[in-house]
């Protein structure tokens, strides 16, 4: 059945004539369409524009259509989180404390805690219970207006458990309402077995896991943490490389916690993206421009661990197409909520309200590859739609910290209304 959307104090359509992400100016153009209706047809968005104009082309779907009033109301393309570790086992919490005391990530880490302990409760964990978790979660995006997400591996390091993450992620894709994008991110950590042995577990990655990924098709996406004592980016280079080959596209963790030239190198390789950027170099920027390299920035992050936000503004302003992401995972950033997420990246990155719906949207829609069919309200795409109550985008981020969603809609289905789960 149809359904139409109309009375919307404004509709954030977030429309483009060019098919790639945005940059510079164009991250502020969000096509805001005042007192607009939305018309659905079944999956996807059939048109958007007045009423009148609507009645005229469309007269068959409206006489049928359910009608939705946004009266008051702001309504929006679904939220796309395009960089979470959504399967894992356990949690960390205790680390936090550990961190508020002193200690560092990356001390915790060589320690055997962080990505290793959460590694350990996911090797722990069976496949129901992951499941069972990572559903739960996705609840909670939905309720935040999250319709998308990504998913990386990389609590398993070693075949078996890898294969477990991403075959959770594949069943939730089936399952579960909001979509679930896969990357394979074997090179999370070298594992505790390899210390000492690291080149030997960059061989297995790419001579026996990456192959098996391809061929069981588990993944679009291929990883790496490339950070001092984790991945050179020689190794980085070389993993990227290998998956290539296979199909998966470059992602790299990159410029986290020491400058390693991460930004540079996905440049230099074609990655679809590099992510975090904290200490990225001038240099790196200015490649990562260059390139069309999509920066995935993660302010929860830096916010988690009280290290520098990432320099947004000026990667913006560089000319980097800029989206923004969650990263939520059970160490650095365990939230959900991407408005806070937006919030931080208004406050401590220099973006404004408009560049922070364009990078959690359309542009965090070009980081995953689905540019072409989320991410912005046009005719011929998903009816992956978000209502929000607010009277305008601005209150959005203004009454920070809270969460202002009326309804979603995925692929043209009411999945939550009024903060509960349909
Ligand atoms: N930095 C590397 N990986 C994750 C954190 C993983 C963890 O601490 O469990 C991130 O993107 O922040
Ligand atoms: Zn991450």
């Amino acid at each position: 059945m149809a359904k139409l959307i109309i009375n919307a104090n404004e509709i954030i359509t977030l429309k483009g004539s060019d098919k790639r992400p945005r940059t510079k100016e164009g991250m502020s153009e969000l096509a805001i369409l005042a007192n607009g209706c939305v018309l659905i047809d079944q999956d996807q968005i059939a048109a958007v524009g007045t009423l009148e104009e609507l009645q005229q082309d469309y007269s068959h779907l409206l006489e049928q259509a359910e009608v939705i009033d946004a009266a008051g109301k702001v309504v929006m393309p679904g939220l796309v989180d395009c960089h979470t570790h959504l399967v894992h086992g356990g949690t960390r919490e205790n680390e936090f404390n550990m961190r508020l005391n002193g200690a560092s990530y990356m001390e915790i880490m060589n320690a055997g805690g962080g990505i290793h302990s959460t590694a350990k409760s996911t090797r722990n964990a069976g496949f129901e219970e992951l499941y069972d978790k990572a559903y739960r979660h996705l609840n909670e995006f939905l309720k935040y207006g999250v319709t998308t997400v990504e998913a990386k591996s990389g609590y398993g390091l070693d075949w078996e458990h890898e294969k477990k993450q991403l075959e959770v992620a594949k069943k939730l894709q089936d399952t579960h309402a909001v979509d679930v994008i896969s990357t394979f991110m074997g090179a999370h950590a070298v594992p505790r077995e390899f210390k000492g042995r690291e080149d030997e577990f960059v061989d297995i990655i790419i001579h026996e896991m990456l192959p098996k990924v391809a061929e069981e098709k588990l993944a679009e996406f291929n990883d790496v943490f490339c950070e001092k004592g984790v991945f050179t980016p020689e190794q980085s280079r070389k993993i990227l490389e290998a998956g290539k080959q296979y199909g998966l596209t470059p992602k790299i963790h990159a410029d986290e916690i020491e400058p390693y030239e991460g930004s540079e190198l996905a440049a230099e390789i074609g990655a679809i993206s590099a992510e975090h950027l904290l200490v990225a170099s001038d240099e790196g920027i200015r490649r990562m421009a260059e390139a069309g390299t999509i920066g995935v920035l993660l302010p929860g992050t830096a916010f988690f661990l009280r290290a520098p936000f990432a320099r947004g503004r000026l990667m913006i302003d560089c000319g980097v197409p800029i989206a923004i992401s969650t990263d939520f995972n059970p160490g650095s950033s365990p939230t959900i909520s991407l408005p806070f997420i937006m919030n931080l990246a208004c406050m401590n990155m220099g973006l404004t309200l408009e560049e922070v719906l364009t990078a959690s949207t359309i542009n965090a829609a070009y980081a995953i590859n689905r540019g072409h069919l989320i991410g912005s309200l046009e005719t011929g795409k998903k009816a992956d739609i978000l209502i929000l109550n607010v009277a305008n985008y601005k209150q959005l981020q203004y009454h920070y910290g809270m969460n202002h969603t009326h309804m979603v809609l995925k692929n043209g289905e009411i999945v939550v209304k009024d903060a509960v789960l349909q």
